[in-house]
């Protein structure tokens, strides 16, 4: 299957940690001195010439693990500061303090500011146990450390950053996070929370490492938890979960022939005279997806400005909804996409035809728009694609729930309209989320790529979908795959991208993943 590594939520990290504590074979102790080793080691990799760090900790956890850092940077030669806040008695956190040979001023900002300025602060206040924005001192803390011009490194993650919807708590959905806390570096265990990659998680974790702390062997994923993928970034995850390939799509050995048909066919419809060079954007997107024939579908009276190249395009007028559903007796229009381009009215005239057609389709822009003022039960495999605007007109209710500060987040919003609509669906943006009705979903974070915000990159998006599914690739795979090379041609190719660029830069992407 074409996955990445697994990305578990708050919840699965504490389940994984009990289970791991309840089996004997190793104490929370342990767990967390195998956390802040971890978080010490890579502080050394990068800054391998001992200096100054004041280390922040917490009540809970999070501040356990920051004594553990505490100490192995003071072993290494480091000079070390601690602040930190009174742990619960008997608890791991206050034996990981008991354990810290040095001082520890109380958590408060007079305090940190009457020491000498560090050389790097390591946040250690709040992690998985976060609960309510923060306020009083830790807010006045996390404040300091934003403003300080002095890198932060985190302890699993940025303090206030909820790690699971990848809102900074206190902050409005969508709101830039200029003045919140930006960590250089953010250390966490295991595998990455969705709060990592969601939201305002890229820009406020910095460099993202995953350290395996052993857990591995207690991964209490039941069936009531489906997976959750990382489709970018790919953390480094040590000797484990590597990319499951792909390299047998993008060669074409899936296929049982040799023959162009073999390789599926694909039907993109078109809109009007001089509405389809987004249609036109998916095709060839289609095409070097490696379906074997695409075909652009236009009305009659837009028919001669498709006579352009690449000439391996074919085209075939449809007028209205009988014409279309001629269109698809033929056994060998395998995938179609419908919306780039459209216009609404088109859209609503074909829908019901392309629906009763039962093939694998992909739905997006204006096909969304008729999909959403005339609901109509979608055939299996199907994939929708909407951007905000999209999805909160065929989902208003859930989307008020994504606009919500301290709401259910992305990925669990994503699973219900998945389930609710009975089709795959991806919600673009500077994260993009795909999940499937059967719950399986996946991220891919587009924060490193801005450029990929160009007008038509979403109608390539569609129509590499529409060429896997033609290829026969189940939606939800190929929803994934197209994702990726998408993410990566944007990559690959830089700043200064237009759609047309991320069609002619996917056969370099090709070759690399082979
Ligand atoms: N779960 C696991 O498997 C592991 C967890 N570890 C560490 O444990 C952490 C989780 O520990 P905890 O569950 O103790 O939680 P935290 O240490 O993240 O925070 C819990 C404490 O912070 C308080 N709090 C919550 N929101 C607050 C706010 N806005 N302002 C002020 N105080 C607030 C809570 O009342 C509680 O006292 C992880 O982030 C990680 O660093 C590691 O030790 C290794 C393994
Ligand atoms: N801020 C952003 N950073 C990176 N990528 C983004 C950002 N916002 C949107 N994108 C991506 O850009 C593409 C735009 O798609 P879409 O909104 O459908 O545009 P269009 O209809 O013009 O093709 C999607 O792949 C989306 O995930
Ligand atoms: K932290």
């Amino acid at each position: 299957m074409i996955e990445g590594p697994e990305i578990v939520t708050c919840a699965q990290m504490r389940a994984m940690e009990s289970a791991a504590m309840g089996s004997g074979a190793i104490s929370g102790l342990n767990l967390m001195t195998r956390a802040g080793r971890a978080v010490a080691g890579q502080i050394r990799l990068r800054w391998p010439v001992a200096g100054r760090a004041t280390v922040l900790c917490g009540p809970g956890n999070n501040g356990g693990d920051g004594y553990v850092v505490a100490q192995a940077l003071a072993q290494a030669g480091w000079s070390v500061r601690v602040l930190g806040g009174p742990p619960r008695p008997g608890s791991d956190a206050a034996a990981a303090r008991a354990r810290w040979q040095g001082d520890v001023h109380p958590l408060t900002v007079v305090a940190l500011r009457a020491g000498p300025a560090p050389d790097l602060y390591v946040d250690a206040i709040l992690g998985t146990g976060l609960t309510r924005p923060p306020e009083g001192e830790v807010a006045a803390l996390l404040a300091h450390l934003a403003q300080a011009d002095i890198p932060v490194v985190a302890v699993d993650g940025p303090s206030g950053l909820c790690l699971d919807s990848g809102q900074i708590l206190g902050l409005p959905r969508g709101a830039p996070a200029r003045d919140a806390l930006r960590a250089a570096l953010t250390v966490t265990f295991d595998s990455p929370r969705p709060g990592h990659l969601l939201e305002h998680g890229p820009a406020a974790c910095g460099t993202l490492i995953v350290a395996d702390i052993g857990l591995e062997p207690f991964r209490v994923l039941g069936p009531t938890l489906p997976r959750l993928t990382a489709l970018w970034p790919r953390p480094a995850i040590p000797n484990r979960r590597p990319l499951a390939g792909h390299g047998p799509w993008l060669r074409k050995q899936q296929s049982a022939g040799g023959h162009k048909y073999d390789h599926g066919a694909a039907l993109i419809v078109t809109g009007g005279p001089g509405a389809g060079g987004a249609a036109r954007l998916a095709a060839r997107a289609a095409l070097r997806a490696g379906a074997g024939l695409v075909t652009l579908a236009p009305p009659q009276a837009a028919m001669a400005e498709h006579a352009l190249p690449p000439d391996a395009l074919m085209r075939r007028a449809i007028d209205d909804g009988p014409a279309l559903a001629k269109a698809l007796a033929d056994r060998r229009a395998m995938a179609l996409c419908l919306g780039p381009g459209g216009g609404v009215a088109r859209m609503l005239a074909l829908l019901p035809p392309a629906c009763a057609a039962a093939r694998p389709m992909v739905l997006d822009a204006d096909a969304l728009t008729a999909l959403a003022q005339a609901p109509h039960p979608l055939p299996p495999s199907c994939v929708l694609t909407p951007h905000g605007g999209e999805f909160a007109r065929l989902f208003p209710d859930l989307a008020q729930d994504l606009a919500r500060p301290g709401g259910p987040g992305k990925v669990a919003v994503l699973r219900i309209a998945a389930q609710r609509i009975g089709a795959v669906v991806l919600l673009k943006g500077p994260d993009t989320v795909i999940a499937a009705p059967d719950g399986r979903a996946a991220i891919h974070s587009d924060a490193a790529i801005p450029w990929l915000a160009t007008a038509g990159a979403g109608d390539v998006l569609a129509g590499l979908i529409t060429g896997l599914l033609a290829r026969g690739l189940p939606p939800f795979a190929a929803t994934c795959l197209a994702v990726r090379l998408h993410g990566q041609a944007a990559r690959q190719h830089g700043p200064g991208l237009i759609a047309d660029d991320l069609v002619e830069a996917l056969p370099a992407v090709i070759a690399a993943w082979r």
